[in-house]
Protein backbone atom coordinates (compact mmCIF):
# COMPACT_ATOMS: atom_id res chain seq x y z
CA UNK A 1 0.00 0.00 0.00
CA UNK A 2 1.26 3.47 -1.20
CA UNK A 3 0.85 6.48 1.21
CA UNK A 4 1.05 10.23 0.18
CA UNK A 5 2.27 13.21 2.16
CA UNK A 6 1.82 16.45 1.25
CA UNK A 7 2.82 16.18 -2.53
CA UNK A 8 4.61 12.60 -2.60
CA UNK A 9 4.08 9.29 -2.75
CA UNK A 10 6.03 6.25 -0.96
CA UNK A 11 5.98 2.73 -1.56
CA UNK A 12 6.97 0.25 1.16
CA UNK A 13 11.11 -0.13 1.82
CA UNK A 14 11.38 -2.32 5.26
CA UNK A 15 8.64 -3.57 6.58
CA UNK A 16 8.47 -3.53 10.69
CA UNK A 17 9.76 -7.52 10.75
CA UNK A 18 12.41 -6.99 8.83
CA UNK A 19 13.55 -3.96 10.98
CA UNK A 20 12.83 -5.54 14.06
CA UNK A 21 15.25 -8.83 13.20
CA UNK A 22 17.93 -6.11 11.92
CA UNK A 23 17.57 -3.76 15.67
CA UNK A 24 18.63 -7.30 17.69
CA UNK A 25 21.27 -8.04 15.80
CA UNK A 26 22.46 -4.92 15.98
CA UNK A 27 21.76 -4.82 19.68
CA UNK A 28 23.61 -8.57 20.26
CA UNK A 29 26.64 -6.91 18.73
CA UNK A 30 26.87 -3.86 20.26
CA UNK A 31 27.01 -5.54 23.49
CA UNK A 32 29.63 -7.90 22.64
CA UNK A 33 31.60 -4.53 21.75
CA UNK A 34 30.90 -2.88 24.91
CA UNK A 35 30.64 -5.54 27.52
CA UNK A 36 33.46 -4.03 29.40
CA UNK A 37 32.49 -0.27 28.65
CA UNK A 38 30.91 2.61 30.04
CA UNK A 39 28.34 3.51 27.20
CA UNK A 40 25.97 6.07 26.35
CA UNK A 41 23.91 5.90 23.86
CA UNK A 42 23.58 9.59 22.35
CA UNK A 43 20.30 9.49 20.57
CA UNK A 44 19.74 12.35 17.52
CA UNK A 45 16.20 13.69 18.15
CA UNK A 46 13.88 14.08 16.57
CA UNK A 47 14.74 11.20 13.93
CA UNK A 48 15.85 8.88 16.44
CA UNK A 49 13.26 8.12 18.78
CA UNK A 50 12.02 5.09 17.44
CA UNK A 51 15.39 3.18 16.88
CA UNK A 52 16.45 4.60 20.02
CA UNK A 53 13.44 3.19 21.70
CA UNK A 54 14.12 -0.50 19.93
CA UNK A 55 18.08 -0.57 20.06
CA UNK A 56 18.38 0.34 23.25
CA UNK A 57 15.88 -2.22 24.64
CA UNK A 58 17.69 -5.00 22.23
CA UNK A 59 21.31 -4.23 24.18
CA UNK A 60 21.67 -6.09 26.95
CA UNK A 61 23.83 -4.08 29.43
CA UNK A 62 24.06 -1.32 31.83
CA UNK A 63 24.02 1.66 30.23
CA UNK A 64 23.01 5.49 29.99
CA UNK A 65 20.40 7.23 27.21
CA UNK A 66 21.20 10.33 26.58
CA UNK A 67 19.70 12.89 23.63
CA UNK A 68 21.15 15.90 21.16
CA UNK A 69 18.90 17.74 18.55
CA UNK A 70 20.42 18.30 15.54
CA UNK A 71 18.12 19.72 12.74
CA UNK A 72 19.51 20.50 9.03
CA UNK A 73 16.72 19.19 6.57
CA UNK A 74 13.75 21.30 5.29
CA UNK A 75 11.29 19.04 2.83
CA UNK A 76 14.19 16.27 0.97
CA UNK A 77 17.05 18.99 0.84
CA UNK A 78 19.94 19.45 3.57
CA UNK A 79 20.41 23.13 4.60
CA UNK A 80 24.23 22.23 4.96
CA UNK A 81 24.40 23.77 8.55
CA UNK A 82 23.06 21.81 11.43
CA UNK A 83 20.95 23.48 14.18
CA UNK A 84 21.89 22.33 17.73
CA UNK A 85 19.24 23.09 19.42
CA UNK A 86 19.28 20.93 22.68
CA UNK A 87 22.48 20.35 24.31
CA UNK A 88 23.84 17.77 26.15
CA UNK A 89 23.45 17.64 30.48
CA UNK A 90 25.27 14.53 31.03
CA UNK A 91 29.14 14.49 31.86
CA UNK A 92 30.68 12.32 28.91
CA UNK A 93 34.59 13.22 30.13
CA UNK A 94 36.17 9.45 29.96
CA UNK A 95 32.55 7.42 28.43
CA UNK A 96 32.06 5.25 25.32
CA UNK A 97 29.54 7.37 23.49
CA UNK A 98 27.49 5.54 21.28
CA UNK A 99 25.75 7.81 18.81
CA UNK A 100 22.42 6.46 17.88
CA UNK A 101 21.22 8.01 14.25
CA UNK A 102 18.31 6.81 12.37
CA UNK A 103 19.97 7.52 8.84
CA UNK A 104 23.66 8.75 7.90
CA UNK A 105 22.49 10.55 4.52
CA UNK A 106 25.47 13.18 2.88
CA UNK A 107 27.47 12.48 6.83
CA UNK A 108 26.60 16.39 7.35
CA UNK A 109 24.78 15.95 10.38
CA UNK A 110 27.20 13.44 12.07
CA UNK A 111 30.55 15.44 11.39
CA UNK A 112 29.58 18.30 13.40
CA UNK A 113 28.12 16.40 15.89
CA UNK A 114 31.57 14.46 16.03
CA UNK A 115 33.56 17.90 16.09
CA UNK A 116 31.61 18.99 19.00
CA UNK A 117 31.94 15.79 21.04
CA UNK A 118 35.74 16.30 20.87
CA UNK A 119 35.81 19.05 23.46
CA UNK A 120 33.74 16.62 25.88
CA UNK A 121 36.86 14.32 26.26
CA UNK A 122 35.08 10.95 25.96
CA UNK A 123 37.22 8.05 25.51
CA UNK A 124 35.37 6.50 22.60
CA UNK A 125 32.62 8.11 20.03
CA UNK A 126 30.88 5.04 17.80
CA UNK A 127 28.17 5.40 15.02
CA UNK A 128 24.92 3.59 14.65
CA UNK A 129 23.20 4.25 12.22
CA UNK A 130 19.97 2.11 11.18
CA UNK A 131 19.76 3.46 7.19
CA UNK A 132 22.99 4.27 5.65
CA UNK A 133 22.93 6.00 1.56
CA UNK A 134 26.56 5.13 0.55
CA UNK A 135 26.16 6.93 -2.95
CA UNK A 136 25.22 10.19 -0.73
CA UNK A 137 28.06 9.81 1.73
CA UNK A 138 30.32 13.02 1.41
CA UNK A 139 32.65 12.29 4.64
CA UNK A 140 34.77 9.84 5.31
CA UNK A 141 34.49 8.54 8.66
CA UNK A 142 33.95 5.59 9.55
CA UNK A 143 30.17 4.23 10.59
CA UNK A 144 30.41 1.77 13.25
CA UNK A 145 27.39 0.09 12.83
CA UNK A 146 24.99 -0.17 9.81
CA UNK A 147 21.63 -1.80 10.27
CA UNK A 148 20.47 -1.39 5.88
CA UNK A 149 22.93 0.57 2.81
CA UNK A 150 20.10 2.08 1.19
CA UNK A 151 19.74 3.69 -2.31
CA UNK A 152 19.64 7.07 -2.49
CA UNK A 153 16.13 8.08 -2.23
CA UNK A 154 14.20 9.74 0.51
CA UNK A 155 12.53 7.73 3.27
CA UNK A 156 10.31 7.97 5.73
CA UNK A 157 8.38 6.18 8.93
CA UNK A 158 10.23 4.59 11.89
CA UNK A 159 11.37 8.03 12.99
CA UNK A 160 12.13 9.52 9.54
CA UNK A 161 9.72 12.25 8.39
CA UNK A 162 9.01 14.53 5.54
CA UNK A 163 8.52 17.70 6.52
CA UNK A 164 7.87 16.56 10.33
CA UNK A 165 5.22 14.01 8.64
CA UNK A 166 5.06 10.29 8.82
CA UNK A 167 7.10 9.61 11.60
CA UNK A 168 5.08 6.69 13.39
CA UNK A 169 4.61 4.34 10.44
CA UNK A 170 5.42 1.34 12.02
CA UNK A 171 7.06 0.06 8.42
CA UNK A 172 9.91 2.16 6.24
CA UNK A 173 8.94 4.15 2.93
CA UNK A 174 10.24 4.92 -0.13
CA UNK A 175 9.35 7.91 -2.37
CA UNK A 176 7.99 6.97 -5.96
CA UNK A 177 9.28 9.73 -8.79
O1 LIG B 1 23.67 12.81 6.90
P1 LIG B 1 22.80 14.02 6.73
O2 LIG B 1 22.68 14.43 5.29
O3 LIG B 1 23.22 15.17 7.61
O4 LIG B 1 21.30 13.59 7.12
C1 LIG B 1 21.00 12.86 8.28
C2 LIG B 1 20.31 13.70 9.32
O5 LIG B 1 19.10 14.25 8.76
C3 LIG B 1 17.99 13.89 9.55
O6 LIG B 1 17.73 14.87 10.54
P2 LIG B 1 16.85 16.19 10.24
O7 LIG B 1 17.74 17.34 10.00
O8 LIG B 1 15.82 15.89 9.22
O9 LIG B 1 16.15 16.41 11.66
P3 LIG B 1 15.07 15.43 12.33
O10 LIG B 1 15.83 14.27 12.94
O11 LIG B 1 14.42 16.27 13.37
O12 LIG B 1 14.12 14.99 11.26
C4 LIG B 1 18.41 12.59 10.20
O13 LIG B 1 17.68 12.31 11.38
C5 LIG B 1 19.88 12.81 10.48
O14 LIG B 1 20.11 13.47 11.69
N1 LIG C 1 14.48 10.70 4.92
C1 LIG C 1 14.18 11.42 6.03
N2 LIG C 1 15.06 12.22 6.61
C2 LIG C 1 16.29 12.28 6.09
C3 LIG C 1 16.66 11.57 4.95
C4 LIG C 1 15.71 10.71 4.31
O1 LIG C 1 15.94 10.04 3.28
N3 LIG C 1 17.95 11.87 4.69
C5 LIG C 1 18.34 12.74 5.66
N4 LIG C 1 17.35 13.00 6.49
MG1 LIG D 1 14.05 15.21 9.29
Amino acid sequence: MSKKIHDKSFEIFLTKEEIESRVSSLGAQIKKDFVRKDPVLLGVLKGCFVFMADLSRAIDLPLEVSFIRLQSYEGFHSTGKPQISLSIKEKLEGRDILIVEDIVDTGNSIYHLKKELEDLKPSSVSIVALLYKPDAFRFNYPIDYVGFEIPNKFVVGYGLDYDDLGRNLPDIYQVID
